[in-house]
């Protein structure tokens, strides 16, 4: 039984990697760039529990051609939003009819995509908790905790021991959408995270940017609820207590949500990590959600439409990393 994991970068890796290292078949499909990195140093898998798991260049096959999907039995699709069309016309392309499909991507609406463009294949869609950060020496460092969830089918139980295996077990649920609408809850925090150029834990140890995110979350739960949708409890709090306990002062967060800063002090959000590397980021396809589903109900939602717009000047390179005193400024104006 094989897999591919179809956009081998930060998430994509860390999950084929340790599939691979647990003895599955798994080939990744990705960059040049990527694939000369894996060849000439190998990589490292590591975790905030202290897993440091090596694998050498000639253990790790990474290809660019999307011909390598014609052999994978489940294909983990690992790509950023802005790519999924591609990803699914490879699929279309190259893989076998029966391939189970599996998105791992954030956001609300790569599922949609996938499945329209997939027609007649089985496509799950599945969120990922954990942050994955890549770092010196090729190292792919799961900062953050978390099981893997995705949407209860029939066609997951051959892979199911596999995944336990690898230290990702699959935690199968029947509202996959309320999980995906929770999870993009927390990834609002992500333009926030970017914008301070701070790694996670520090940007979210200060009651300013938290108050910018509060802001982001208050605003979403309202369009969300105008559009009659329940998004799932992700985090230990659930998504509707979540403002007021962003809003505590530093001193009693760090001791009521102290699993909420149980991250490595090197995890940044994945949009952080794109705007380094001068990559459009996926903006769009979390904070500019709320904003669409806002407009769809003919509302506004003016802190995220206005975050969207200040990540879309960073792209440019137009703006230096805000205080979160600055940037609820900007968020309010
Ligand atoms: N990083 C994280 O901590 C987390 C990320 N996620 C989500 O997971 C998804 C993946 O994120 P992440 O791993 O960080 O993203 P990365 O950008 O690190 O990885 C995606 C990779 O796919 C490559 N790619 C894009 N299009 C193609 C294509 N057509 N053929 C081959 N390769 C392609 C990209 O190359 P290039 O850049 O050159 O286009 C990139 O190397 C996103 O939706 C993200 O939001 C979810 C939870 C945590
Ligand atoms: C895990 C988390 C929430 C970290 O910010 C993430 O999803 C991301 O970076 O995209």
């Amino acid at each position: 039984m094989n897999i591919a994991v179809f956009g081998a970068g930060a998430v994509g890796i860390y999950v084929g990697a340790s599939l691979l290292a647990a003895g599955a078949d798994v080939v990744l499909i990705g960059r040049a760039r990527m694939r000369g990195q894996i060849a000439s140093q190998g990589l490292l898998l590591s975790d905030l529990e202290g897993r440091r798991q090596r694998l050498e260049g000639d253990q790790v096959p990474y290809q660019e051609s999307p011909s390598a999907l014609a052999a994978a039995d489940l294909i983990l699709v690992t790509v950023k939003s802005a790519d999924s069309a591609a990803a699914a016309s490879a699929i279309a392309g190259w893989a076998k009819p029966a391939a189970l499909v599996v998105s791992l991507q954030n956001g609300v609406g790569n599922i949609d995509t996938l499945r329209s463009l997939l027609a007649g294949r089985q496509v799950l869609a599945a969120m990922v908790p954990f942050n994955v950060v890549q770092m010196e020496g090729n190292r792919f460092h799961r900062a953050s905790g978390g099981e893997l969830m995705v949407e209860a089918a029939a066609g997951l139980e051959p892979w199911l021991a596999l995944f336990r295996q690898a230290g990702l077990p699959l935690q199968q649920c029947q509202d996959i959408a309320a999980v995906q609408w929770g999870k993009l809850l927390l990834n609002l925090n992500n333009a926030v995270n970017a914008l301070s150029g701070l790694a996670l834990k520090s940007e979210l140890s200060q009651r300013a940017y938290r108050r910018c995110l509060a802001l982001l979350i208050e605003e979403a739960l309202a369009v969300l609820r105008a559009a009659g949708i329940h998004p799932a409890r992700i985090a230990k709090a659930g998504p509707r207590l979540l403002p007021a306990l962003l809003r505590l002062p530093d001193a009693i967060f760090t001791r009521v949500a102290a699993t909420m800063l149980k991250i490595d002090p090197e995890a940044r959000s994945s949009m952080w990590q794109d705007l380094q590397a001068r990559r459009l980021t996926e903006v769009d396809y979390l904070n500019g959600a709320i904003v669409r589903l806002a407009e769809s109900l003919a509302r506004d939602a003016p802190a995220n439409r206005r975050i969207t717009a200040l990540v879309h000047a960073a792209e440019q390179g137009g703006l230096q990393p805000l205080s979160g005193a600055a940037l609820y400024r900007a968020l309010r104006a």
